[in-house]
């Protein structure tokens, strides 16, 4: 049997009824794929298949590094439907990109690529109907006009099954090897969208955090809870549909829960970020868009951090901290002692709100080269453990090292949850105003190294350990680039220089993505 992936929904995993077989229609690529880097449409039909792309050559010394597997990346491929054009990054419909590396012993090496829609019902129903049909992130559609569809609709935005399916942030193989989680699932090989995941617990959760983790051993993850504001923190065995709370982490501020985005683990805790961009009950129930999309930005709302003992449930630790902004976490860790605490890290926008702005479609494609990307760091948290009310935050190394831009960032995943000392991340080289380098953080030395082209666009540089390794940064880094003049290909670093080790052209150009995951080929 094919492995099979899991592809989150972002964030709506309502599971859906479907009429029509998804493995019943066949492919279409409708609609444009807009690199948003170079601001053009490209339209050339294109098979989904495997396209021939070719490594460049090896220098000697990388031979080594060679990667042997599969990387999958999703992402926001497509922005326009019918007549209708997205006005956001995070609201087009999502597109899979697949490069299959083959490194053969003692020389040459092959790659093939290919790409995808994914099928969600949001996708299906936009392309069946000429317009979005669901709320996406940025979109409501316009109420109904008669009595009988008002009423259809409110049932819709109680039962969460007028909210988005469209699965565009992540793709995630599951650690039991057997199957997959989750709203979507998809065939690793054909990209085809080959069937939905139902839980068969009872805890809803029509939204659900873009980034669950997950482990040979369980799935984590938390459900935001909009009526009695907090967070429920679940787990799913690896093998089970089932998932079961660990515990809850009641709000501290405001009217509701704060976006979560992603969350963050160490080795016996899961801390749960609670900042001042919150989750808008009331557009979420009149379908009416709020300043900030579905969310409100309140800053008197105060930001917090909350820490809970994964085998217990108990909250831990619940701190205030200073005010902050963030859409990524990157990874915990504890630290023992007289002073032990939880440090955390993530990619911080120094509490402003306004990165969700500069992410709307327009000024991404009209202020290129205009220095519009809001300055960001990494935000060190320092939660106490000894009942202390406050938490701090710094800055972890001089963001002038990183072009005071970074998001989109990875870790080796052997260092989930411990000590670390390296993290990949999309930075800036300025003017920009979108983070166009690939750099490579060391949290100890607090200095980066980075990859820069002129006028490119590279997605979320994706670490792979290398096999048997044991240094922290032996392996390469992936990244899928859109280049200047509209192609693409994906780039491969090695991860201890930070030096090309080789690139993988499509023969055509591929849009901007978020993140990925790897299947490792056999031997
Ligand atoms: C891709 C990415 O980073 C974020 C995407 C976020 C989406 C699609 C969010 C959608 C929504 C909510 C966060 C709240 C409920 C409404 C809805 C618009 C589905
Ligand atoms: C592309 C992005 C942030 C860029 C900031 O500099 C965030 C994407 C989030 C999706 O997962
Ligand atoms: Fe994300």
């Amino acid at each position: 049997m094919a492995t099979s992936l899991t592809l989150i929904a972002t964030p709506c995993t309502a599971p859906r009824s479907s009429s029509t077989s998804p493995r019943s229609r066949p492919w279409r690529r409708e609609g444009n794929h807009a690199a948003i880097g170079s601001g053009t449409c490209r339209r050339r039909q294109r098979r989904h298949d495997d396209e021939a792309v070719c490594l460049d050559q090896h220098p000697p010394r990388t031979l080594r590094r060679r990667p042997n597997g599969t990387y999958i990346r999703n992402g926001p491929g497509m922005w326009d439907v019918g007549e209708h054009a997205f006005h956001h990054l995070f609201d087009g419909y999502a597109t899979l990109v697949r490069v299959s590396f083959r490194g053969r012993s003692g020389g040459g090496a092959r790659a093939t690529g290919a790409h995808r829609q994914i099928e969600s019902e949001a996708y299906r129903a936009a392309v069946a109907r000429g317009r979005p049909v669901l709320r996406e992130f940025s979109h409501c559609p316009a109420p109904a006009k008669s009595l009988l569809d008002r009423v259809g609709d409110l049932v819709g935005l109680v039962t969460g099954a007028a909210l988005t399916d469209n699965p565009n942030s992540a793709v995630l193989p599951l650690g039991d090897g057997r199957t997959t989680k989750s709203s979507v699932l998809i065939d690793p090989d054909t990209l085809e969208t080959v069937g939905r995941f139902r839980y068969t617990d009872r805890l809803g959760g029509m939204v659900q955090s873009a980034h669950p983790i997950v482990t040979d051993t369980e799935f984590l993850t938390l459900l935001p809870d909009l009526v009695r504001p907090g967070h429920l923190v679940v787990r799913m065995e690896a093998g089970s549909n089932e998932r079961k709370v660990i515990g809850r982490v009641d709000c501290r501020g405001g009217p509701s829960p704060g976006w979560l985005h992603s969350f963050a683990v160490t080795e016996k805790y899961v801390v749960v970020p609670e900042m001042p961009l919150r989750y808008s009950s009331a557009s979420l129930l009149t379908s009416e868009l709020a300043p900030f999309y579905a969310f409100d930005w309140v800053p008197a709302s105060g930001s917090y951090m909350h820490v809970m003992c994964k085998s217990t449930g108990k909250t831990v630790a619940s701190v205030e901290v200073p005010p902050f902004m963030a859409i990524h976490f990157i990874n915990a860790y504890e630290e023992e002692g007289d002073e032990a605490a939880v440090v955390v890290d993530c990619c911080e926008h120094y509490g402003n709100p306004a990165i969700i702005e500069t992410l709307v479609l327009n000024r991404l494609r009209s202020l290129r080269g205009k220095d519009v990307l809001p300055n960001a760091r990494v935000g060190r948290f320092r939660i106490p453990l000894d009942g202390s009310p406050f938490g701090e935050l710094e800055t972890a190394l001089d963001p002038e090292e990183h072009g005071r831009g970074m998001d989109m960032c990875s870790i080796n995943p052997a260092r989930l949850g411990r000590k670390y000392r390296y993290a990949y991340a999309c930075g800036a080289r300025r003017p920009c105003n979108f983070p166009n380098t690939l750099t490579k953080i060391d949290l100890v030395e607090k200095k980066a190294k980075s990859w820069h082209e002129e006028g490119s666009v590279p997605s979320e540089p994706f670490f792979v350990a290398r096999t048997g390794a044991t240094d922290e940064d032996d392996g390469v880094v992936i990244s899928v680039v859109s280049s200047d003049d509209g192609e693409g290909y994906a780039l491969v670093l090695d991860a201890t220089t930070f030096e090309e080790i080789s690139r993988v052209r499509f023969p055509y150009g591929l849009p901007y993505g978020f993140h990925g995951c790897w299947i490792p080929g056999t031997e």
